[in-house]
């Protein structure tokens, strides 16, 4: 089915200007939302436990900083954005006793809606702006006077008007100059799922470390394993995102089409693409939310050893030396894992 894709110009400005706005959390997400609300002329609180390490960031951009409970008051609009496995939480100590009849309860991805983890009252309108990119680029494309695409759902519609109140919020944050789609909180949580899990975050590190480890126990130098299989992906990709696959393939050589065609389908190949209907089966099933909430419940015991194991794996030792050395990266970002 066709979507439509919303522009600045199919979204009014004004109607967000005249809310106040709460953001709970102050992360990748919530720090590029609270900055570029504020830059459009939105009144905008954060909203932050006592004692969280993002109050001194909140406060050093001069923004306002209250309780998430506080906050979750004196808004019209609050806006989720701390992290997946807390925000059943969040909304029944802080959100819910302060959620009352006409506000808006937004969200920055589905997960919570779609899994029924938070099940808001029939009042309140409930939608969701989930950009279709990393926070801290949302935030560098807003100043930089451009946008990260957008998708916008709307699950409940108390006022009539929640389409037109997250079309704002979008065009707040930039995303209506890159795109507006308006899809379902079903629909976007699933893809976005899949999409990081196979495709971009799971997929590419998983393809990256391992042409890296076939390389490197081949017996070639790991710095040259690093240029080929990391650092020289950015540059391929940005030619997909230019112009599509065809102008990756166009500016390549001869020979590395050739490649291309007769080597990619079998790394990528009929198994791959069953794991993959796989993965996305249990998206749908609720399968790997269950994992994810129960991991964290469990004090996170599986998801800290993957983070370390990943840390410690020998492409990022070479890595960080190579980067060391190239002081022209523009890299904004400081923390990693
Ligand atoms: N990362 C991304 O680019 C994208 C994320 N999303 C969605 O956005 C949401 C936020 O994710 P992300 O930006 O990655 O989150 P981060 O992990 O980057 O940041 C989470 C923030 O929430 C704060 N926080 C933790 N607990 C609470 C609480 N109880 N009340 C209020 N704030 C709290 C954290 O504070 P502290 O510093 O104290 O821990 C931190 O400021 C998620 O729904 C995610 O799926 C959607 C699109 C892309
Ligand atoms: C690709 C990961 C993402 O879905 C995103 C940046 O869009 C996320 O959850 O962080
Ligand atoms: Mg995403
Ligand atoms: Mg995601």
């Amino acid at each position: 089915m066709p979507v439509t894709v919303y522009y600045d110009d199919d979204a009014d400005l004004s109607i967000i200007q005249g809310k106040k706005v709460a953001v709970l959390g102050y992360g990748s997400q919530g720090h590029a939302h609270s900055l570029s609300l504020r830059d459009s002329g939105v009144e905008v609180v954060i909203g932050l436990p006592e004692g969280s390490k993002s109050r001194p960031k909140v406060e050093e951009q001069g923004l306002k900083v209250l309780t998430p409970a506080e906050a979750s008051a004196w808004a019209d609009v609050i806006m989720v954005l701390a992290p997946d496995t807390v925000q059943r939480t969040l909304y029944t100590e802080s959100i819910a006793p302060n959620l009352t009849a006409g506000k808006a309860l937004f969200f920055g991805h589905g997960l919570n809606i779609r899994f029924e983890l938070i099940k808001p009252p029939a009042d309140v309108d409930v939608a969701m702006v989930a950009p279709k990119g990393p926070g801290h680029l949302v935030r560098r494309q807003y100043v930089d006077g451009k946008g990260v695409p957008a998708l916008v759902a709307v699950e409940q519609d108390a006022s009539g008007g929640a389409l037109a109140l997250a079309l704002s919020y979008a065009k707040a944050i930039g995303g209506t100059r890159a795109g507006v789609i308006e899809t379902t909180f079903k629909e976007e949580t699933e893809t976005d799922l899949f999409g990081e899990q196979a495709v971009l975050c799971g997929g590419a590190a998983a393809l990256v470390q391992t042409g890296f480890e076939v390389l490197t126990e081949a017996g070639y130098a790991p710095e040259i394993a690093y240029f080929e299989c990391l650092h020289e992906l950015k540059l391929i990709v940005d030619l997909m995102y230019e112009g599509g696959i065809a102008r990756m393939r166009y500016s390549v050589s001869d020979t590395a089409e050739f490649g291309d065609y007769t080597r990619g389908p079998r790394v990528i190949n009929a198994s791959v693409k069953e794991e993959m209907k796989k993965i996305l089966s249990e998206i749908q099933s609720g399968q790997f939310t269950r994992e994810l909430i129960e991991d964290d419940d469990a004090g996170r015991p599986a998801f800290t050893k993957y983070r370390e194991q990943g840390a410690a794996h020998p492409i990022e030792v070479t890595g960080k030396k190579l980067r060391d050395m190239m002081s022209w990266v523009d890299r904004p970002i400081t923390e990693t894992a």
